[in-house]
């Protein structure tokens, strides 16, 4: 397990790293200065106040938006296309076609020239919508449509999975069967970078605890070490409005 002070001090060993990242649409600084050090699995949360940076951190990480300074790297590397095509992005706000269920698990599959009505069926039991194939995915229910999105993300075979509060208005038990398919693919070795508000969600699954205040990391530490003895103003605030402190 590491301690606050190695994640910090990961970069030389690092899966994902971002080095000084700087994001300013207009005249908003955004992203000021942002570096994070990730090693290549686990989970790994980035929590921190409304209009933070968080999700602005996914979608650059992912390559969704370009950085205006700093870097994106891959194990050290400047993140290239078959790494990128490794990631996939789980949005607050379900992304699908106006098709079937398993049509839009079967469009990312044949995206990728690997149709497999075994392997779809099989994510598709996975996230709880097994015998729903030909529902209209519009018709799920919001929960459902969570599922369905994770269930699209996970036919890729993601080395690395963004979630951006995934979980954020579903009942307790469509949330907790995303956190168990969080921890199975932890177990499978991917890295799984995951935005809450859900400090509970935070203490169960990850590793660990990146405090993101005015699009920066102020605070990245152990989740032991994170809740037990945030070093940052930022992050002791932020627990203390929550009454977690
Ligand atoms: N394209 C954009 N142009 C201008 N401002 C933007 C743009 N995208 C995001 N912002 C602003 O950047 C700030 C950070 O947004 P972001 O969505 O990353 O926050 P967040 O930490 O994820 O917040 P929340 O917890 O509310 O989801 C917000 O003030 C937002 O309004």
């Amino acid at each position: 397990m590491r301690d606050t002070a190695s994640y910090l001090e990961l970069e030389a060993d690092a899966g994902l790293s971002a080095t000084d990242l700087h994001y300013a649409p207009g005249r908003s600084r955004l992203i000021d200065g942002l570096t994070l050090h990730l090693p290549d699995s686990g989970i790994h949360c980035l929590i921190g106040p409304n209009g933070a940076g968080k999700s602005l951190t996914l979608r650059l990480l992912h390559g969704l938006l370009t950085p205006d300074a700093g870097a994106v790297r891959w194990r050290g590397d400047t993140m290239s296309a078959s790494d990128r095509v490794a990631q996939a992005m789980v949005f607050q706000k379900p992304v699908l076609l106006r098709r079937s269920v398993a049509a839009n698990v079967d469009f990312v599959l044949k995206s990728r020239r690997s149709a497999d009505p075994t392997f779809r069926d099989a994510l598709l039991k996975r996230v709880g919508l097994e015998g729903r194939n030909r529902q209209p995915a519009r018709l799920l229910s919001g929960g459902e449509q969570q599922r369905l999105a994770l269930a699209r993300a996970l036919a890729i075979r993601p080395r690395v999975l963004f979630l951006d509060e995934p979980t954020a208005s579903l009942d307790p038990n469509s949330a907790r069967l995303i956190e168990e398919i969080l921890c199975e693919e932890r177990h499978h070795g991917t890295l799984c970078v995951l935005v809450t508000h859900d400090v509970g969600q935070a203490r169960r699954l990850a590793d660990s605890v990146a405090f993101v205040s005015v699009g920066r990391i102020v605070e990245h530490s152990t989740t032991d070490a994170f809740f037990r003895a945030p070093v940052s103003r930022e992050a002791r605030a932020y627990l203390s409005n929550l009454m977690v402190l």
